[in-house]
C-alpha cells in the first residue's frame, strides 16, 4: 500500500477538482475533508460555521484530516487546514504533501465565476479578490511549510494531474 496524498492549498487552486481525477489516474480512493464533514454533520461549511464559529469549523476539519487519512488514498484538505501546526506536521508525517499554487487573481476569477457560498462563507468579510490577496499573504509561507512539492496549479486540470504524477513518481525514485 502507498502512503496517502494530501493536496494544500488556497480556495479554488482545484484541490476537489485535480485530487478526484488524479485518484482516477492513480486506482487511489479519493477523500474531501470538506465532503467527508458535509456527509457526517449532514451540515454545510456555512452552518457549520454559523453555529460553531470557524473556530468550531476548524477543530472538526483536524479530525476529518484524521478520520481520512488512509492508504493508497488522495485527500483534497479544505484551504485552511494549514492553519494548524498539529495538522501541518500530521500530513507531512503521515503522506505526500503537495501545494497547488496559484496566483490570487486567477483563484479570485476561478470563484467568482462559481462561488459555491455554502461551501465558502467569506473569511474577511471584503470582496472575492482582496479576500484572496490576504489570505494568500498570510498563508503562502504556511503551504509552503507545509509541502513536499509545489505544483504550477495555472494549467488545464489535465495538465496539474499530469505533472502531479510526474513529481510524485521523480520522488518516489529519488
Ligand atoms: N486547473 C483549473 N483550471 C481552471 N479551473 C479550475 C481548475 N481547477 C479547479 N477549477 C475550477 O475552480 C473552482 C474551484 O475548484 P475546486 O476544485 O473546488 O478548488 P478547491 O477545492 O481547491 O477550493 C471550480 O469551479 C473548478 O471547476
Ligand atoms: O480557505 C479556507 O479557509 C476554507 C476553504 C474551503 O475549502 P476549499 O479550499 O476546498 O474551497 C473550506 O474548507 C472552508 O470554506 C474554509
Ligand atoms: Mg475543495
Amino acid at each position: 500500500m502507498s502512503l496517502p496524498i494530501y493536496l494544500i492549498g488556497a480556495r479554488g487552486c482545484g484541490k476537489t477538482t485535480v485530487g478526484l481525477a488524479l485518484s482516477q489516474a492513480l486506482a487511489y480512493a479519493f477523500s474531501d475533508t470538506d465532503y467527508f464533514l458535509q456527509q457526517t454533520t449532514q451540515q454545510t461549511v456555512a452552518e457549520i460555521v454559523a453555529a460553531e464559529g470557524w473556530e468550531g469549523f476548524r477543530r472538526r476539519e483536524t479530525q476529518a484530516l484524521m478520520a481520512v487519512t488512509a492508504p493508497s488514498t488522495v485527500i483534497a484538505t479544505g484551504g485552511g487546514m494549514v492553519l494548524a501546526e498539529e495538522n501541518r506536521r500530521f500530513m507531512r508525517e503521515h503522506g505526500r504533501v503537495v501545494y497547488l499554487k496559484a496566483d490570487p487573481e486567477v483563484l479570485a476569477s476561478r470563484l467568482e465565476a462559481y462561488p459555491e457560498e455554502d461551501q465558502r462563507p467569506t473569511l474577511t468579510g471584503r470582496p472575492i479578490a482582496d479576500e484572496m490577496v490576504e489570505v494568500l499573504a498570510q498563508r503562502d509561507r504556511l503551504y509552503q511549510q507545509a509541502a513536499h512539492h509545489v505544483i504550477n496549479a495555472m494549467q488545464t486540470p489535465e495538465q496539474v494531474v499530469q505533472t502531479l504524477l510526474q513529481t510524485l513518481s521523480l520522488a518516489r525514485a529519488s
